[in-house]
């Protein structure tokens, strides 16, 4: 089960060192749960500082961050790879370490993010790309009610790129947030998220434009059923997504009593 909550800033100030500048301050922003928020800025804005704020890493000298879940998720911007464990030794490890009594349940992120040729490779021999999937498995192994991702497109191959929106879905369908900062311009493959722009030390918030979210249902709209190959299931559900349809669900005939949208 995914958790359901939200996280609110409310007139946070920080700054890393006691006589240096504010990085941030009197931020207030919210973010609901169910809802995904796009941390845009420019080069040292200070985007990944306030996920860090977020998810707990870093905490303010003023104000406060309320409502914030018991399971965080947190995939940095740079994976810290100097690690001495190989994939598999690394996942297992953190779920055991996560309280989870099958540390295989890391297993299924394998797989699923396309890690299965590098369970045996040690942290330090992966690319850039393949450390931020590992980065993305741990902060998957249990379903976070807040999901921080720190510039989650950087070195990732164009496979793995369409399952960062799935895997925002699902964690924001199940009541999570996500917060996800982006200076490339992916922000149209996150169609309906609300904006946060970092400039000149704080925060301004912007509702969704154009998505699902702020529309709801459409008296015009119709239902399509479509059927691809199963393979093919996950790559047709972003690309309908990306072109702005809702996903109602997803049936795989072959399993009984089918499965909701993905
Ligand atoms: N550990 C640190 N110690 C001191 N200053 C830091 C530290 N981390 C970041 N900074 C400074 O805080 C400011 C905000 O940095 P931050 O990394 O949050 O920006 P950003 O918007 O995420 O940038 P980028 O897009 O380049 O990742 C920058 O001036 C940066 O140099």
């Amino acid at each position: 089960m995914w958790q359901a909550s939200g996280v609110r800033f409310d007139q946070v100030w920080f700054r890393y060192a006691r006589r240096a500048g504010w990085t941030l301050r009197a931020v207030d922003a919210v973010a609901e749960p169910g809802h995904t928020v796009m941390v845009l800025g420019h080069n040292g804005a200070g985007k990944s500082t306030l996920l860090q704020l977020a998810a707990g890493v870093l905490r303010p000298q003023r104000g406060v961050i309320h409502d914030r879940p018991a399971v965080i998720g947190w995939v940095p911007e740079r994976f810290p790879a100097d690690q001495p464990f190989t994939t598999r030794q690394y996942l297992h490890r953190m779920a055991e370490v996560r309280g989870l009594r099958d540390p295989a349940a890391a297993d299924a992120w394998i797989e699923r993010l396309l890690l299965t040729e590098f369970t045996g490779t040690r942290l330090a021999d992966l690319s850039k790309g393949t450390a931020q999937k590992v980065g993305l498995a741990q902060a998957l192994l249990i379903p976070p009610g807040l999901l921080v991702l720190d510039e989650p497109w950087e070195g990732l191959d164009s496979v793995a790129r369409t399952l960062i929106p799935q895997i925002v879905d699902e964690v924001t369908t199940a009541g999570g947030t996500v917060l996800v900062s982006d200076h490339r311009g992916e922000i149209t493959s996150l169609p309906g998220a609300a904006h946060w722009t970092v400039s000149e030390s704080t925060v301004h918030a912007s509702a969704a434009e154009g998505g699902p979210d702020q529309d709801g249902p459409d008296e015009a709209e119709v239902i399509v059923e479509v059927a691809v190959r199963r393979r093919e299931a996950d790559q047709a559900v972003v690309r309908l997504r990306a072109a702005g349809h809702r996903v109602l669900g997803v049936r795989d005939q072959d399993v009984h009593g089918g499965s909701g949208a993905p």
